[in-house]
């Protein structure tokens, strides 16, 4: 695709591209340590700046009138990349406290990109909600709306044992269809949703209003 015609959805402070990477959750985008007992929240804030400008929107896509939010170049960026593994590990860290997930459960497709690392540094499983048909064996499905269509969605039965704790994660929230039907299949897994982690939400949707009492953290919502 052409870049032709794209912007950054929230670029104020300029770009860098220096190819830093985080060898710890302790360093922020640019390698430095935190030095105080705020710096994790100082630490957030300039992890977000990153993001956002590692972000980019193609108006008309995939079809008129949807305004797209790239998150590509968060991949094409390995600080961006770093930053963003790190920033979800303290996100989850500060926002669901004392309830460690047992499984992250990552969505077809852009929740694959950074579920399974996130899961990773956790130590904790990643299991797929997958687009209808491309899962062997016994699955649950769930059909849903989304900003530009419906679709189905499935897991394997034994991808989650019940009563485990389970984190949804997700790029983007625009509706909150495809979140609603990933909670509906833990749910018929009877896996315990603890919550919705987001990078970003697509504004005026009203999204969060179909997940219920679930907490639901946005990384980029108030960046
Ligand atoms: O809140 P909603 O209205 O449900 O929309 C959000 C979903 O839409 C996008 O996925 P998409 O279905 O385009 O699939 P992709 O990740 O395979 O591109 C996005 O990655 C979310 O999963
Ligand atoms: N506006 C949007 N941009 C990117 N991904 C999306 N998924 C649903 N709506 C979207």
């Amino acid at each position: 695709m052409s870049a032709q015609g794209h912007q950054n959805p929230a670029s104020s402070t300029g770009g860098s591209d220096s190819n830093n990477t985080l060898t710890t959750s302790q360093q922020d985008a640019s390698g430095r340590q935190p030095s105080s007992a705020s710096a994790p929240s100082a630490q957030l804030t300039s992890w977000k700046v990153e993001l956002r400008r590692n972000l980019r929107s193609f108006p008309d896509f995939p079809i008129p009138g949807i305004d797209f939010v790239d998150i590509m170049p968060l991949f094409a960026n390995p600080t961006a990349h770093a930053a963003l593994v790190s920033a979800l590990e303290l996100q989850i860290s500060e926002s669901f406290k004392g309830g460690r997930p047992d499984v992250i459960v990552g969505l077809d497709a852009r929740g694959f990109l950074f579920g399974p690392g996130l899961a990773l540094k956790l130590g904790v499983s990643f299991a797929a909600v997958r687009k209808k048909g491309k899962l062997p064996g016994p699955c649950v499905t769930a059909e849903y709306v989304k900003e530009y269509g419906k679709d189905l969605f499935q897991m394997q039965e034994d991808a989650i044992k019940p009563g485990q704790k389970v984190l949804i994660v997700d790029d983007i929230i625009a509706t909150g269809g495809s979140a609603k039907a990933a909670h509906d299949l833990v749910k018929q897994l009877k896996g315990e949703v603890l919550g919705f982690l987001f990078i970003l939400q697509i504004p005026g949707l009203n999204g969060r209003d179909k997940l219920g009492d679930a907490p639901v953290e946005i990384l980029l919502e108030d960046a």
